[in-house]
């Protein structure tokens, strides 16, 4: 099973919430940040593609550096996905397999729509937010300009495409303890035999 969202739509809030009920979790954006951790290929494959201007002093990947490159302009983000991808898809499938028999296993999976993998899961849970809430999170979590918000944002499939891919729909507009009830009756769904 998988869940997607657009950014800052709450899918680690709900993947946090669903892991306290027992879920394994598999999130890719955890597996992106450590297929390019200082020591590996990723790392050095992306010095080799963006230099050594997107590394911090003591040579890990300055983030804020890259993401500035990459969303805006589409060719650098592919160029990024295409040494990210490959190694987040390995790993996430070695965990998919180590998970004991008979847990809920849901990988996250930020850009499932956008990478064609809808499809591959039994079950697609989306969380959803109207736009405004989004863009007020995302600038709220990562000090974003509004400006640097919707680049983020624009990168990324609309709400509508998303949604289409949905069999479940976790609404995300309100509160946190709004957010814990329905991943209450979210769990009652997946867990029902
Ligand atoms: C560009 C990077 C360095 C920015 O790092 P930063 O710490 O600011 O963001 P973080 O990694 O926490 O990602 C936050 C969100 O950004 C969005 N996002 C990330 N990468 C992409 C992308 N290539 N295209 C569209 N949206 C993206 C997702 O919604 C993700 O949940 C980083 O996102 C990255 O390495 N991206 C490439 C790997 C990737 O595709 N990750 C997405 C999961 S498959
Ligand atoms: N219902 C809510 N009420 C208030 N704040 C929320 C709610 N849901 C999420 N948030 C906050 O909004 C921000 C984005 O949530 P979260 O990190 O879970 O989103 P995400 O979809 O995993 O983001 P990304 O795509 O960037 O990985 C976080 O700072 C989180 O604490």
């Amino acid at each position: 099973m998988a869940l997607t969202g657009g950014i800052a739509s709450g899918k680690s809030a709900v993947a946090d919430l669903l892991a306290e009920r027992g879920a394994i979790i598999i999130d890719a954006d955890v597996l992106a940040r450590e297929v390019v951790e200082p020591g590996t290929p990723g790392l050095d494959a992306i010095e080799a593609r963006f230099g050594a201007g997107v590394l911090t002093p003591d040579g890990a990947l300055d983030r804020a550096a890259l993401g500035r490159i990459v969303f805006a302009d589409p060719d650098a983000r592919a160029d990024l996905e295409s040494i990210t991808h490959p190694a987040i898809r390995e790993r996430a499938e070695w965990l998919r397999a180590a998970a004991p028999p008979g847990s809920v296993v849901i990988d996250v999976i930020p850009l499932l729509v956008e990478a064609g993998l809808a499809g591959r899961f039994d079950t697609v849970v989306v969380v959803d937010t109207d736009e405004e809430t989004q863009l007020a999170r995302l600038r709220a979590r990562n000090g974003l300009s509004r400006e640097d918000a919707l680049a983020r944002l624009d990168a990324q499939a609309s709400r509508e495409r998303r949604l289409a891919a949905a069999d479940l729909v976790v609404e995300n507009t309100g509160d946190l303890d709004a957010l814990r009830r329905r991943v209450a009756v979210l769990w009652g769904e997946l867990t029902r035999a």
